[in-house]
């Protein structure tokens, strides 16, 4: 099928460009299918390291890596954070441009670097990118096209670029139990009315809410819309961990957090020939 094409998308090597009427815009690398830019009121809202590597030796550190088919070091294969965010997707082309939103596709099959990953199923990943003037949606669509059930752990992996990380605030996530992986992994009860900054942070976040707002400054609001992902995954490196990250630069921890929606507390159980759909939307308020 010819990819369909439309002035408002460019592509060239590895990037793929979309424009929306309003102003607003965003870049995908094809390297994992990755969000790395994503303009609104001419302000970049999305954290991409300046040591990140681009060419295809490891996954882009910022941005919206796709993590897939498993959420960090866990037990459906080897490795961190799975191969989808390592690989290069396949650009589709423009599922849709109308004056209030432009949709690009990307997708992933099951190769022989997958089926030797240890995680060897037949599977079909098809990725929606959403622009609109002042949203950004991500839509990921799981196939298993193999004989025998699998599991999988997804998450969307947001970097959000902030001023000032200490202003940082992010709200709805009270009352909830969390996994606080900087303490031994053990079990802990939120009773914040907002989660800030002040040292490592990496939490997984079970059962939030499917709105969260991020008080990226104190006049800047985005919220996270999710839809049928479980939990929500709060990062900082802060300081020593930044030092520690080759493809991180040690101050940049002052600029980025992540809040990753994702289904990772319990993984998703697929059958053959049935697909699980998920995903999220940004929205500058
Ligand atoms: O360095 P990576 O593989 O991109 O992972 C970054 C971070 O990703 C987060 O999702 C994890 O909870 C952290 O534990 C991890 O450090």
């Amino acid at each position: 099928m010819t990819p369909r094409t439309s002035p408002n998308v460019t592509e060239q090597g590895s990037l793929v460009t979309v424009r929306h009427p309003s102003g607003s815009s965003c870049e995908i690398d094809k390297l994992g299918a990755t969000v790395t830019s994503w303009r609104v009121q001419d302000r970049e809202r999305l954290f991409v390291s300046r040591k990140a590597v681009r060419d295809g030796t490891k996954p882009i550190r910022g941005g919206i890596p796709l993590v897939f088919p498993q959420f960090g070091q866990g037990p459906l294969m080897p490795g961190q954070h799975g191969f989808a965010r390592k690989l290069y997707w396949t650009y589709t082309g423009v599922a849709r441009d109308d004056p209030t939103e432009v949709l690009v596709a990307f997708e992933l099959k099951d190769s022989d670097a997958t089926r030797s990953s240890g995680w060897a199923h037949a599977f079909k990943l098809t990725y929606v990118v959403t622009l609109g003037a002042d949203t950004l949606g991500t839509h990921l669509a799981v196939t298993n096209t193999d004989k025998t059930p699998f599991k999988f752990t997804p998450l969307l992996h947001t970097y959000f670029a902030t001023p000032d990380i200490t202003e940082v605030r992010v709200h709805d996530l009270k009352s909830l139990n969390y996994t606080d992986k900087v303490r031994e992994a053990q079990a802990y009860y939120e009773d914040r009315d907002a989660v800030t900054f002040d040292a490592e942070v990496d939490r997984i976040y079970h059962g939030a809410p499917n709105i969260i707002h991020l008080d990226v400054d104190p006049r800047t609001t985005i919220l996270i819309k999710k839809n049928n992902l479980r939990d929500v995954v709060v990062w900082n490196p802060w300081a020593d961990k930044a030092q520690e990250m080759a493809d991180f630069a040690d101050e940049e921890y002052k600029s980025m957090f992540c809040v990753e929606a994702g289904t990772v507390h319990e993984a998703v159980s697929l059958q053959p020939s049935q697909t699980w759909e998920a995903g999220q939307q940004l929205i500058i308020k």
